[in-house]
This record gives C-alpha cells, structure tokens and sequence, in this order.
C-alpha cells in the first residue's frame, strides 16, 4: 500500500503564521507572546522602521555565486541570523527549547538559551549537541546563583554569556494583566533553576509550593552594575554580551568595558514603551562603537529584507524572535526547520536582487531614507 505522507506546511507569510497560531494556541498565551507593553507604540515602531528604509539596488553586479554565511564570534553561521532567547518555549509545544534549539542547529544558526527555559541549559545543549549555543542570563539577586549559572553554562559547551540589561523588572504588559496571567504563574520556565544547586540550597527545608516566590524573589536584580558584568566574566572565559542596550552612551560604556558585543534590542516592545526602535537608533549605536564590537540587532524582523536593511545600517547580525515561535506552536521542530529555510531563500533572493552577492557588500549606500 502506498502510503501518502502529509507534508506540514506551514504558511509562508509572517502574518498568515501569527494568525494560525493564534488559532492554535490558547488566547492567553497568544496574548502574551504576540503582545508588547502598555500602548505598545514601541511594538509598532519596531515594525515602521524598517518601511522608512528603502532598498536601492545596484544592477549589471554579478551575484552568480551567493553566500549568505557570515562569522560571529570567530565561527562560521549559515547566516547572519541568530535564535533570539525566549524564556518558557513549553508553554508554545511541548518539545520546548528542545525543538528550537535542534532545529537552530540543524540549519546552522546559533541558539540563545534563555533563563527561563522550560528546560535545563544541559537538556538544551545536549539537544543541539552540534551546534552553537549561547546562554542568556537574566542576572539575579544572589551572585553565587548567578555565577552557577554561568559556569553551568561553561561546562555545558556554550559559546557565550548575553546579560539582558532591559528587564530590572517586568513591563507593564495591558493584555497580560487583562488576562490575569503572569509569565511566573504557569511554573514553565524553571527548567533552570530547578536543577540548580545553588538554588536547590536556598530553598531546602521550604514548603515546595513556595518554589515560585522563592524565584521570583531572586529572580531579577534592580541594581547590576559593571563590576556585576565583570564579576560574570570572572566566572567562565567566555565572550559576553549585553542585550536590551539603546543608549549611544551605554554603547560607549560597553566597549570602554570591554564587552564583546551589543544586541541593540527593545525586548521586541515587551518592557519599556515608548522606547526608541531599535532599527532607529543603530546608526548612532554604529557610530560610537565603529568596528570594534560585535553589533546584533532585533526587534521586528520577520523578512529578509528585514536582514538586509538592519546589516547595512550596521548590524552584524540580527536575532529572530516571534516568528519561530509561532512556528513551533504549529509545526515543532520542522515548523521552526522549514520556517528559517524560507527566511534563508527570501535573504538570499533580496541580496541578489539588490545586487549583492556577500553579507559583506551590504552597507548603507543600498539605502534611501522615505520620511
Ligand atoms: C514570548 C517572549 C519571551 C521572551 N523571553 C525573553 C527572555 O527570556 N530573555 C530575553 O532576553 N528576551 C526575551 N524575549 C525578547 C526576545 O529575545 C527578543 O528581544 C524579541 O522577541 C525580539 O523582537 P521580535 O520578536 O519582534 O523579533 C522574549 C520575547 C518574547 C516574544
Ligand atoms: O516575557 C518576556 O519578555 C520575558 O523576557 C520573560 C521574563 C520572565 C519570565 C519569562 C519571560
């Protein structure tokens, strides 16, 4: 008997995805991914900066061989893309950061662990055993607990430490309290701290119920300073990163620092609203720190022209968020597979169109300012 596989097809078109998971997916939990904080006008800026950028292409180039590989942190990607960290991926698929993480690594992207993973940093880097992985650190009050972490991490094989310096505390995300539903509630993102054993001390003797508390409690410290960031990088050799900078000034802080890089970054309009879009603020980022650190950038991209106008502008390389989420609510880890190839094909037919036939080509000559 022949046996007729049904191919998963997911939808081409971001749109279209976020509108089937949102089908899919309970309301609540939609609300909270897709959501951004208060009037979500940063949200919406991230999305109207790049249609203030247009592509002027240059023709009669040659662009008969294209690579859209690039170098970060000393190793070759697939693409400038890396899997930006989003906590509690069990709450989209059951498989989690599993899913993602193999998918990223089977596509040859690097993926970011967040904190608040569903599961532990050692399921995930096992998972994704040959692939690059980095770990976000959302640092907490307690630094023996932030130094477990990280040299957890070390142990583990990641390749870097991103300290998220945007989230001293949560947003104030309107839908979410609507919905009476907090991110901490659910019990989805301690795969982590679960199996730490820093923390699993700190809560000995405790009633179990007070898990949560006891993790909110150290959950975000309101005062990092730089010697925090120094005190991380005395806890593993590895390149650290900072996540949520905006700020010119704190660009410059960070490399007179010394940080290897900067992921110019809103937290995709979640916590502070009203905030500049990242995309709009890059070329002044670009400006201070000129070559010397590694810039990414996200917030927003969702197309490859998304990639290409973000690296002409000075990025290095950009992180994907929402979109591979949704991806994974609908189809697991061939969801996330077959979404990051259309990303790939569609960056590679913008680059070509635009008349460029390596990531190194893209600069802002490619750009016309529409205001
Ligand atoms: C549901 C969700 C959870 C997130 N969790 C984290 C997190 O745990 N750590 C972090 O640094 N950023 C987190 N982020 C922010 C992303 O890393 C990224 O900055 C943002 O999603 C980029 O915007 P985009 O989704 O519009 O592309 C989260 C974002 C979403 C949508
Ligand atoms: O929701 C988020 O944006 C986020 O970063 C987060 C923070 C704490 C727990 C889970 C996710």
């Amino acid at each position: 008997m022949v046996q007729v596989l049904q191919e998963l097809s997911l939808p081409i078109s971001f749109e279209e995805l976020q509108q089937q998971a949102k089908q899919k997916l309970d309301k609540k939990v939609f609300d909270y991914i897709q959501s951004g904080s208060g009037k979500e006008e940063t949200l919406q800026a991230n999305d109207h900066a790049f249609k203030k950028w247009k592509i002027i292409p240059r023709y009669l180039t040659d662009v008969s061989k294209r690579n859209i590989e690039t170098i970060i942190e000393g190793e070759k990607i697939a693409a400038p893309v890396l899997f930006a960290p989003i906590g509690m991926q069990g709450i989209s698929h059951p498989d989690g950061e599993l899913a993602v993480a193999k998918a990223a690594g089977n596509k040859g992207l690097p993926y970011i662990a967040s904190t608040v993973s569903s599961y532990s940093l050692e399921e995930i880097a096992e998972a994704n055993e040959n692939g690059i992985n980095w770990f976000q650190l959302y640092f907490p009050n307690d630094l023996e607990l932030a130094k477990s972490l990280v040299q957890r991490a070390h142990s583990a094989g990641y390749k870097a430490i991103v300290i998220t310096v945007d989230t001293n505390m949560l947003g104030y995300r309107e839908r979410d309290r609507d919905n009476r539903y907090s991110p901490f509630k659910l019990g989805k993102g301690i795969g982590n701290y679960a199996v730490d054993p820093v923390f699993i001390r700190k809560i000995q003797g405790k009633n179990p119920d007070d898990f949560m508390e006891e993790m909110i409690k150290v959950f975000y410290r309101q005062n990092i300073s730089w010697e925090d960031i120094a005190y991380i990088r005395q806890c593993a050799d590895l390149p650290i990163y900072l996540k949520g900078i905006l700020h010119p000034k704190d660009a410059l802080l960070a490399k007179e620092n010394g940080i290897n890089g900067i992921i110019v970054s809103n937290h995709g309009g979640r916590q502070l609203d009203g905030a500049v879009a990242s995309l709009d603020i890059l070329p002044s980022i670009k400006e201070v720190v000129g070559d010397e650190l590694t810039i990414l950038l996200d917030g927003g991209i969702r197309r490859g022209s998304d990639i290409v106008k973000a690296l002409a502008l000075g990025a290095d390389a950009v992180l994907y968020g929402r979109p591979y989420l949704y991806s994974l609510a609908l189809g697991g880890k061939e969801g996330v597979e077959q979404n990051i190839d259309n990303l790939m094909q569609d960056l590679e037919i913008t680059m070509a169109l635009s008349g460029a036939s390596a990531i190194s080509e893209l600069n802002q000559d490619l750009l016309w300012e529409n205001n």
